[in-house]
């Protein structure tokens, strides 16, 4: 049977509980923000096609993790194996702003093989008034990770399309260039019943 893509990348989302994490994915997937949402339990799971290029489509697999600290052992046995970590911090929260290298710490600790990109997300820039983290703060911590840094809001949906494009070319990027040796993290997969170089999968569903 032919699969519908050709590169799938497995996505985590890390941060502290209510920084946006589901609702970030929602407007990416359904275009759609609730005022409230319920915490996650420990963890959900989406998926999404983008095509960065002409006729190469990329699966892009979220796991949304809880940020509440009782569902740590549970979100931890997800890191494997993640092509790519969003850390995510609420630009309105400067504790879990201050987190985030908790978190960074958290993953470079055990997420196996190591991931391929990080990206750092400050949360809510609708919310301008209630600002506690400045921009520079943020490209700092960015910089110190290496990481690319934007700033999202799932309620307007800024820069929400552009972040998750980043992610895919990023990541369609240092898999053909083979600079972070893919098939660490990937399997050959399989296209009318054969198998293709091209279409690795960089995680297992
Ligand atoms: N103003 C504003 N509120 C937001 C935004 N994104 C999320 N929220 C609100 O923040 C609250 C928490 O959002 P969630 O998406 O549930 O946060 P989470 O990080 O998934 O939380 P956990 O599942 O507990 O880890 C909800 O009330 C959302 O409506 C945003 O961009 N702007």
């Amino acid at each position: 049977m032919a699969c519908a893509w050709d590169f799938q990348f497995r996505v985590l989302l890390l941060g502290d509980s209510g920084v946006g994490k589901t609702s970030l994915l929602r407007r990416y997937t359904n275009d759609e923000f609730t005022e409230t949402t319920g915490p996650t339990v420990g963890v959900d799971f989406c998926c999404r096609i983008e095509e960065p290029e002409d006729g190469i489509k990329v699966r892009l697999q979220f796991w949304d993790t809880a940020g509440q600290e009782r569902y740590r052992a549970v979100t931890r046995s997800y890191y494997r194996n993640a092509a790519c970590v969003i850390f995510l911090f609420d630009l309105s929260s400067r504790k879990s702003f201050e987190n985030i290298q908790n978190w960074h710490q958290e993953v470079t600790e055990r997420a196996q093989p190591r991931p391929l990109l990080f990206l750092l997300l400050g949360t809510k820039s609708d919310l301008r008034d209630l600002r506690d983290v400045t921009r520079e703060e943020a490209q700092n911590l960015a910089n110190s990770i290496n990481a690319p840094y934007l700033e999202t809001s799932a309620r307007t949906g800024s820069n929400v399309s552009a972040a998750l494009s980043l992610i895919c070319r990023e990541l369609l990027r240092a898999t053909t260039e083979e600079k972070h040796t893919p098939m660490e993290h990937s399997m050959v997969g399989w296209s009318a019943g054969e198998e293709t170089q091209r279409q690795r999968t960089l995680c297992i569903c």
